[in-house]
């Protein structure tokens, strides 16, 4: 118990215990001992600390009494309560969070795998030790350990054979056949239950009571316990390990966040591009104009007064109030309430708005408020503060690079005219894709036609970006569908990939890479861009290096896009970095592939040459495409093969800045070859045609980069002030209108306003800013335009983005099946990939076969003779 842990956190069991076993086989006696026990405490203290800080932050933040600062609940506004009730969730989430990191190091550091699980709760560990202490000499010690182990393995033949012998040898006593992981009441009980039928009755009693006693703290525990993960029965290691309340707050700040878009999803329609800017307010701004109009100024004022609950500050409104107040007659006014309905939807929004920013700050979830009217402070200051510093250094960094292109554009106007000369030793577009054929060292099985305009399609100018070569195309790779890509990024870009998936692992999942889902003999890392912002974000990778994940998928998404000649646009579906590495000393004689050969959207049952479109594949997946970073590993070939998972019709050898982009049905089945040294990373892509299966982490993940750098002037455009121009609709109330002050003394209050001159001032006020801002385009900033374009690109987006909010209801749907297909995926491995399950069950043997070696372990008594 003084295993408490200091400054350093506890060392991950898992790992202790591997090195023990890994000891075992080298026969380094006091290693097994040393790792082996404190893997033992090391978990014990694990499950300690979880279940304390459970505890500790059930009392915290306990639910039943009515929450802290969020009001009064009003009736029949159920859904306040709703929100009361999972801030609850979240601070419990959060407490929970904090507490175990606080104790335990980062929450991914712990997360042994289920096989190694059953072995602890099957006492496999004290097997180890009994031989390893019977190696020492250390009798004592090894009854106990083997004794341990036969109270949960009573048919263990070995292990009674080998208690049988200790039972007979000098120096061991009975007090030695301990069970040392006995739990303390039922020590206690069997003692009391041990007097009791030797009828001592009062000793009985004695024990019985200190039983109790000690029960209920160990169920206390025992319950904490439960709060863990969700079991995915068996598919543990499938990444998502969130506690009980952190998956509830995972998806409660999903439904959230989707409560939130619901005013701009309700606030478009589908014949405009865009949604009604400030939607909601802006009816009661029609409202209270049109009941002026028809001179009903008592609902003019109960409009403008709602109007205000959003804008308070708005002047005009103010001004069109003070003039209704006075002609309905102050007092009458006085007494005329805002619409309730609008009160309770912008306490509850805001209430919405302050658990997101919470989780934002808490847990990381992307958070972008989609109203212009939030007052400011529901933001949390520090992100406030942080928004404004990221904006002045993303602004730095612009002037900064507007300066060195302005710098470059010089040098290439002095280089222009010997540039004549070098256009003429550079081969037009055509040669210059078959020469990447020539050294693409990808070979077609068959017989491969010359490069070939083939199909039309693979046409060099078909192709956005000038230094891309087409390789191969679908006649030369033998199918159809499939094209093979080189240069679609650089070497730094390919090695900046490579060492963003290395440090995803190292931080984000301990320090190894877990076990392939595919093969033993390798390990396998992903990182998703969702991964990498957010790790970004924390700082444990660059967030450049997130930013160009990012782009670069964008990069492959466009030229398959472009290359496939597709009519609508490619969506993401999913992204994942992936790196495979062969586990060093395993790859003798390996037979199975570092993936099997499978079809992207359908399963494929190579038996019978079919493939199934059905779930659990992903159906919807229209196109995929790898980007290859490296080639200093051996083995690990792409190949394309029939349906019948056999016959390969082209292999692709992997490296930086190749792509292979193919059509994901059934025409192109394809696997890897195993990895059998050194470390293969790969981006691999998919894509669907269908919006509404596209990929809602990958916005997501772009709203948080584009946040961590919306430049200054975004500012203005979230929270697009009303410009407070006072002009009126009619010539005769111009003369009133001049200024807010003119307005509310000297000449008595302005004529009420009409919202469409507010919108058309807006509109005119928005064309004088391009127009100011392209008309003062001198000399100098010729250069910071480009890089202003950076703004007006995120400009453009930031609108985009309400415009795909739109599609809201369709994403969900998405997300529904994401969620499913998530499932779906778990089934697959379950169900079709053989390979899979087999590469575990051969895992799981290898462990057993450790185990029952541990256990015939040469202690067996007539080995002891020899000793
Ligand atoms: O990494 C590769 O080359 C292919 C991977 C693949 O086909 C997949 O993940 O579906
Ligand atoms: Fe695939």
């Amino acid at each position: 118990s003084d295993t408490a842990p200091d400054r350093t956190f506890l060392e991950p069991h898992d790992f202790l215990f591997d090195t023990a076993v890994e000891a075992y086989s080298r026969g380094d006696w006091l290693s097994v001992i040393l790792n082996m026990e404190k893997a033992l405490l090391s978990r014990s203290a694990l499950r300690r600390v979880k279940a304390d800080c459970r505890e500790r932050c059930a009392n915290q933040t306990a639910f039943g009494e009515p929450l802290a600062g969020l009001g009064v609940p009003i009736p029949g506004v159920g859904s306040v309560d709703d929100l009361g009730f999972f801030q609850k969730i979240l601070k419990r989430a959060d407490c929970v969070n904090s507490c175990e990191s606080e104790k335990l190091g980062p929450p991914t550091l712990h997360l042994s795998s289920a096989e190694t699980e059953l072995e602890f709760r099957k006492r496999t560990p004290y097997n180890y030790l009994q031989v390893a202490y019977f190696k020492i000499n250390k009798l004592d010690k090894a009854v106990a350990a083997a004794n341990t182990f036969f109270q949960a393995n009573p048919l263990h033949t070995e292990m009674k054979q080998n208690l049988e012998y200790y039972r007979m040898m000098a120096g061991v006593t009975e007090e030695d056949f301990k069970d040392l992981e006995i739990k303390p009441h039922m020590a206690d009980f069997l003692t009391g239950k041990r007097y009791y039928s030797h009828d001592s009755f009062g000793l009985a009693a004695d024990y019985f009571e200190s039983a109790l006693n000690e029960y209920f703290p160990a169920d206390r525990e025992c319950r904490a316990l439960c709060e863990g993960s969700y079991n995915y029965d068996g598919y543990n290691y499938m990444e998502y390990s969130a506690d009980l309340f952190q998956t509830m707050t995972d998806h409660y700040t999903q439904v959230l966040n989707c409560k939130q878009r619901c005013s701009v999803e309700l606030a478009s329609n589908a014949g405009s591009e865009k949604p009604f800017d400030d939607f909601l307010p802006s009816q009661f701004n029609y409202l209270q104009f049109s009941y002026y109009n028809s001179e009903n100024f008592a609902k003019a004022i109960e409009c403008a007064k709602t109007y205000l609950l959003f804008h308070p500050e708005d002047v005009v409104m103010k001004q069109n109030l003070a003039y209704y107040s006075v002609v309905l007659g102050e007092k009458e006014a006085a007494a005329i309430a805002p619409r309730q309905v609008v009160r309770q939807y912008i306490q509850q929004s805001i209430l919405e708005k302050q658990l997101l920013y919470f989780a934002f700050e808490a847990f990381g979830i992307a958070f972008v408020d989609p109203d212009s009217w939030t007052p400011e402070d529901v933001m949390p200051q520090k992100l406030r503060d942080k928004q404004k510093a990221d904006k002045e250094t993303a602004a730095r960094i612009t002037e900064e690079i507007g300066n060195l292109m302005k710098e470059i554009e010089t040098l290439v106007e002095e280089k222009k005219k010997d540039s004549s000369d070098l256009t003429k030793m550079v081969a037009p577009p055509d040669e210059l894709a078959v020469a990447g054929a020539a050294d693409a060292s990808a070979s077609a099985a068959g017989t491969g036609t010359a490069a070939g305009s083939g199909s039309g399609t693979g046409a060099a100018g078909a192709l956005l970006f000038d230094n891309i070569r087409i390789s191969m195309t679908a006649k030369q790779l033998n199918g159809s569908e499939r094209v093979l890509l080189d240069a679609v990024v650089t070497d730094d870009e390919c090695r900046e990939l490579q060492r963003l998936s290395n440090a995803a692992a190292l931080k984000g999942d301990g320090y190894r890479g877990r076990p392939s889902p595919h093969t033993p003999s390798e390990t396998f890392q992903g990182v998703t861009v969702m991964k990498a912002v957010k790790l970004g974000q924390e700082g444990k990778v660059p967030l450049k290096s997130a930013r160009l994940f990012f782009d670069l998928s964008e990069k492959v998404r466009l030229s398959l896009e472009t290359y496939f000649h597709l009519k609508t646009t490619l969506y993401f579906s999913y992204t994942h970095l992936v790196c495979r590495t062969a586990v060093d000393d395993d790859q003798d004689d390996r037979k199975d592939l570092s993936h099997p050969v499978h079809v992207d959207n359908c399963v494929l049952v190579s038996e019978i040459n079919e493939c199934i479109k059905e779930p659990p594949a992903y159906t919807h997946r229209d196109y995929s495409a790898i980007l290859y970073l490296n080639d200093d590993f051996e083995g690990g070939d792409f190949i394309f093969t029939e349906l019948d998972g056999k016959t390969v019709t082209a292999e692709v050898r992997p490296r930086c800045g190749r792509v292979v982009g193919f059509g994901s049905g059934r025409e192109n089945p394809h696997g890897v070859r195993a990895v059998t040294k050194g470390q293969r990373c790969a981006v691999a892509l998919w894509f669907t045609l269908d919006p509404a299966h596209q990929e809602k982490e990958r916005i997501q993940a772009g709203d948080m980069l584009q946040m961590f750098s919306t430049p200054v002037d975004a500012e203005f455009i979230q929270k697009d002030p009303e410009p407070q121009t006072p002009d009126s609709p009619s010539s005769d109330h111009q003369e009133a209108a001049h200024t807010e002050a003119a307005a509310l003394t000297a000449e008595g209050p302005t004529h009420p306003q009409d919202p469409r001159a507010t919108e058309e001032k807006k509109k005119k006020k928005k064309k004088e800013d391009k127009a100011d801002s392209s008309e003062s385009k001198d000399r100098v900033k010729t250069t910071g335009d480009k890089v202003k374009t950076t703004g007006d690109k995120d400009k453009v987006k930031t609108t985009g983005d309400k415009v795909k909010t739109t599609g809201d209801k369709v994403k969900t749907t998405g997300d529904k099946d994401k969620v499913k297909n998530k499932a779906a995926e778990k089934r697959k491995t379950k169900t079709k990939e053989t390979a899979t399950t087999k590469g575990e069950k051969t895992a799981s043997k290898s462990t057993k076969e450790k185990s029952k070696k541990a256990a015939k372990g040469k202690v067996s008594p007539q080995e002891k003779t020899e000793l």
